[in-house]
């Protein structure tokens, strides 16, 4: 039995050599710190990494061994290559980048990976190899399966390039490779999209060389393998592939399309470009110069901000779903078989289609036919957009909506094993219905950004099994789930949804009970700050627009008029009468609504609206804003006219940091990195700067209190910085240190 990270090799009665990447539970390509510790020090350098020979890593230094022990021994012929477990491998062991970056593990010199092993031992190897892909085959997977000869995969395996989402390129000469077995445009695609393809599609463009079911896999890639040594097929090696490759005048337009694409959907970032140069390097230059390219600049990725970021990202959102309390119980999921939705409203409608895409049978109640058919007929709209955008089959419509089943009345309701309530009136009648109707087993949830639960399970004996699902809207397309629990949630409860969450591919994460729970609560203060610098003074394009330079996907005032006024003006009544100290009561959006303006329903808000969803400025709205300014008494400040981007973002972030603070404090989340994650994914906050904790640690804790009692000071006490923060700002804490490691340094 193989180590972790380790390949085993095994030698059959055909003379082809197996060899099997071992490493649970995705059979990441490790790189060991502890082997690594052996490499004396004066052969490392921290930024090219190792400069003379040694052990690389658990798993590439094995891999190389094997090749060598199979290219040695006579009774091997032909070599495949496979991964144990149903995965052929998730890529590069992404746990062991912290290591790098913080110079902990040393990384190999530069090309080592990418040329010494896999071009010129696996591709250059004198017995042919074939790849033998079930499941995954991400990254490094797919770019070591890309140095082989062929490769058969299965209709489900998963094959890409997703580095890009970690702010890195492929590494390990997938630059070079892809682009010549399935074009430019598609490899750029794959690579900038981070966007894996099926087993089908890759052997429609030339990625795989042949589709057989899971059980004939290894077998057939034996017999390809042995095919190609007697020279009954071809013996391809892809870096050097020419005839998919688009002529070079041709290339040159794909790549400036490419640029220009990779600017317009994310300017801050850089290294969508880095790949796309490290791309031409190779086409123009030649595979090898591109094989060189790319391995310098994927050190020097390694080490940026972004991918840092994106990292944290990346572990944080797989992080969400461990709860202290809940899921270290050794509790395992309950299965789910039978939806039950009250209320086919918006919500209720676009819950119920995120269930039956992920197959879960569902019963849609509600109160008289005309309400069930409005319901249903938003669900089959949901489901009709997708059919038009491509992204479902009819076959596919027709099977989702067979599981949907409408009803008037609780009949339905004796098996059923999760209910979600919509807004519907009368709460606490519906949840003793339900206790009534529904087996004792069946979980009560309820999707609201507001309401309290405890009082929804008042006239109940079932507390424990209440819990809040917030669904942000539309909830078939959102990915954040927030599962809200109250003192008395059962912690069976809290598993069972997190994987009803997981099943329906949602990010879930896990929050304590009060008004707004987390997102809605480090939201708010995000249009509410906006507001306040209106009656200051300020332009709101102007902020809009250093917000959307940030990186977020609209500024507050474009959001304010995506979500609508009432609803705008409906939240803010919910945090005066709870969080009373820290709202601006601002009289603007009133007073737009007075007449008819009340965001892009009404085609005018704080911008124009003509065509569908063009947003065009409205020098009109200057007359709202003047009243709003004379009726709040404040005087404008001339000050805030000269503020730069960057200080913008920092009077509109610094409040939404002071309340995530808070949200912390309270213990509404249970760590901080999951603010990030409700920031990215409820928010829209920048992914690349690693969410809203993670971006305020890297400013620091003591300048952004700093700043915050600067405008209590200057503006008053909309801004006063909460005790967490002060407390941490003294003493040099990280704002997302864990209460308890505090406790310690105290
Ligand atoms: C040089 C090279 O070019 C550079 C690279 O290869 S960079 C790496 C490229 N690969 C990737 O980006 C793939 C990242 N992984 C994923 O997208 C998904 O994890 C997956 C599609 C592989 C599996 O998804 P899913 O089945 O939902 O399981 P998921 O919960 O995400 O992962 C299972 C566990 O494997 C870990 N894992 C997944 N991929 C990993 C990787 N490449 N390295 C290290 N750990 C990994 C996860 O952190 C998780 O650990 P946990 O159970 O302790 O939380």
């Amino acid at each position: 039995m193989a180590a972790n990270g380790r390949t085993e090799l095994e030698v059959g009665a055909d003379g082809v050599a197996v060899i099997t990447i071992c490493n649970p539970p995705v059979n990441s390509l490790s790189i060991d710190a502890a082997v690594l510790n052996f490499v004396r020090r004066d052969l490392y350098d921290p930024r090219l990494g190792l400069l003379g020979y040694g052990f690389v890593g658990n798993f590439l230094y094995s891999l190389k061994e094997s090749y060598e022990e199979a290219l040695r021994r006579s009774d091997v012929k032909a070599i495949v290559v496979t991964g144990k477990g149903g995965k052929f491998s998730g890529g590069f062991d992404i746990s062991s980048f912290g290591g790098v970056q913080g110079g902990q593990t040393m990384q190999p010199k530069v090309g080592y990976i990418a040329i010494d092993i896999l071009t010129d031992t696996v591709e250059a190897a004198t017995k042919p190899s074939v790849a033998a892909i079930d499941g995954l085959a991400l990254g490094g997977g797919l770019e070591v399966a890309m140095a082989c000869h062929a490769r058969i995969a299965t209709p489900m395996a998963q094959l890409g390039l997703p580095e890009l989402q970690l702010g890195i390129i492929p590494g390990f000469g997938g630059t070079q490779r892809l682009p010549r077995l399935v074009g430019l445009t598609k490899s750029l695609e794959m690579m900038l999209l981070s966007k894996p393809i099926k087993g089908g599609e890759a052997d429609e463009l030339g990625l795989v060389d042949a589709l057989v079911s899971p059980n004939d896999l290894v077998n057939t890639a034996r017999q390809w393998a042995l095919d190609i040594y007697e020279l009954r097929r071809p013996w391809i090696k892809s870096l050097y592939k020419t005839d998919k490759l688009e002529p070079l005048g041709e290339a040159r337009e794909i790549l400036k399309f490419a640029r220009a694409q990779a600017q317009k959907q994310a300017a801050n970032l850089h290294h969508p470009l880095v790949c796309i140069d490290v791309v031409e390097e190779g086409i123009v230059a030649g595979p090898r110069a591109g094989l060189w390219k790319e391995a310098t600049a994927f050190q020097d990725l390694l080490f940026s901000d972004t991918c840092k970021s994106l990292v944290h990202v990346f572990f944080s959102q797989r992080a969400t779903s461990k709860i202290p309390g809940a899921t270290d119980l050794g509790l395992m999921p309950r299965k789910i078989s039978k939806v039950a939705i009250l209320g086919g409203g918006l919500m209720g409608s676009g819950i119920a289609t995120a269930m039956i895409l992920s197959n879960y049978p569902v019963i849609l109640k509600e109160v008289n036919e005309k309400f069930l058919n409005a319901g249903i007929d938003r669900i089959k709209a949901n489901l009709q957009s997708r059919v038009r955008k491509g992204k479902m089959t009819d076959e596919r419509y027709e099977k989702a909506m067979s599981l949907v089943t409408g009803v008037l009345d609780y009949e339905h309701f004796k098996d059923v094993d999760l209910a979600v309530i919509e807004n519907v009136k009368l709460k606490q009648q519906i949840f003793s219905d339900l206790e009534k109707y529904c087996p004792s087993h069946c979980i009560l949830a309820t999707n609201t950004s507001t309401i309290d639960l405890n009082l929804i399970g008042e006239k109940t004996k079932s507390q424990d099994r209440i819990v809040g699902a917030h669904f942000f809207s539309p909830a078939h397309v959102m990915p954040l789930l927030e599962i809200v629990r109250t003192q008395r949630t059962s912690p069976q409860v809290v598993v069972d949804l997190l994987d009803v969450g997981k099943k329906i591919k949602k990010t879930p994460i896990v929050v304590g009970n009060c008004t707004g729970f987390a997102v809605n609560r480090m939201f708010f203060p995000y249009t509410q700050s906006a507001l306040f610098y209106i009656d200051l003074g300020m332009d709101v394009y102007k902020i809009d627009r250093a917000c959307t330079k940030f990186g977020m996907p609209m500024g507050p005032f474009r959001l304010a008029d995506l979500v609508g006024f009432g609803v705008a003006v409906a939240t803010g009544m919910q945090y005066l009468e709870n969080f009373p100290e820290r709202v601006y009561k601002s009289m603007l959006l009133p007073l737009m609504m007075e007449d008819s303006r009340a965001g892009e329903a009404t085609q005018k808000g704080f911008y124009k609206y003509e065509g569908k969803r063009k947003a065009t400025p409205d020098p009109e709205i200057m007359k709202y804003i003047e009243k709003s300014r004379s009726m709040a008494g404040v005087t404008p400040d001339p000050e805030l006219l000269k503020l730069s981007e960057k200080d913008i973002v920092e009077m509109v972030f610094f409040p939404v940091i002071n309340e995530a603070c808070r949200v912390l404090d309270e213990g509404i989340a249970v760590k901080a990195s999951d603010l990030d994650i409700a920031s990215i994914f409820g928010m829209g906050f920048p992914p690349y700067r690693g969410g809203v904790m993670y971006w305020a640690d890297s400013i620091g804790a003591n300048y952004i209190h700093g700043k915050l009692e600067e405008w209590t000071n200057r503006y008053g006490g909309f801004f006063k910085p909460c005790s967490y923060l002060a407390e941490r700002a003294a003493k040099g804490i990280p704002l997302s240190a864990p209460a308890k490691k505090v406790q310690a340094r105290l």
